[in-house]
């Protein structure tokens, strides 16, 4: 019984437009992502998607909203990645290549799923559309998850 990792993920969705990064090293290199990573200790879960979001991408968001939970466990590691995603329309400053990510924006209808984490097809959507979320996804390895169950909270 090993507490959750606690990690963030911020994805910048400004009308038909989303910023994306392409991760340039460490965990998940090589697929587009929003920003984040781990919630430090002394840190809330939000100043830690705002810290790493600047650092990632040198904008800031101060109207990001918290959106969703993601748990994934990876079978194998005892350690449960508890991954809290937010949302942001607005944001200042410019996006900026770093050594962790290089930005990019994409056409909502264009989303480089094929280069993304296998999860993100089936979340997504709901993200954008403005839903919160709870998911849970088992994976095997990086490429295959073996169960996932994804529910719609109520917003009333
Ligand atoms: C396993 N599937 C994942 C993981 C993930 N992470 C983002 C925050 O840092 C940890 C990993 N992000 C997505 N979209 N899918």
């Amino acid at each position: 019984s090993v507490p959750n990792k606690l990690l963030t993920l911020v994805l910048i969705h400004q009308n038909t437009r989303l910023l994306l990064g392409m991760k340039k090293r460490g965990f998940g290199v090589g697929r587009w992502n929003g920003f984040g990573g781990k919630v430090q200790p002394g840190e809330t879960i939000l100043e830690g998607a705002e810290r790493e979001l600047l650092e990632e991408s040198c904008v800031r968001a101060p109207d990001m909203k918290h959106i969703g939970r993601i748990d994934f466990e990876f079978v194998g590691e005892p350690q449960i990645m508890e991954v809290h995603v937010f949302k942001a329309t607005e944001f200042e400053g410019e996006p900026a290549e770093t050594e962790e990510m290089r930005p990019q924006w994409f056409d909502v209808d264009s989303i480089p799923f094929n280069t993304m984490w296998p999860d993100d097809v089936l979340w997504f959507p709901l993200m954008l559309k403005g839903s919160k979320f709870k998911g849970y996804f088992k994976f095997e390895g990086m490429d295959k998850y073996l169960e996932y169950n994804l529910e719609e909270l109520d917003q009333s």
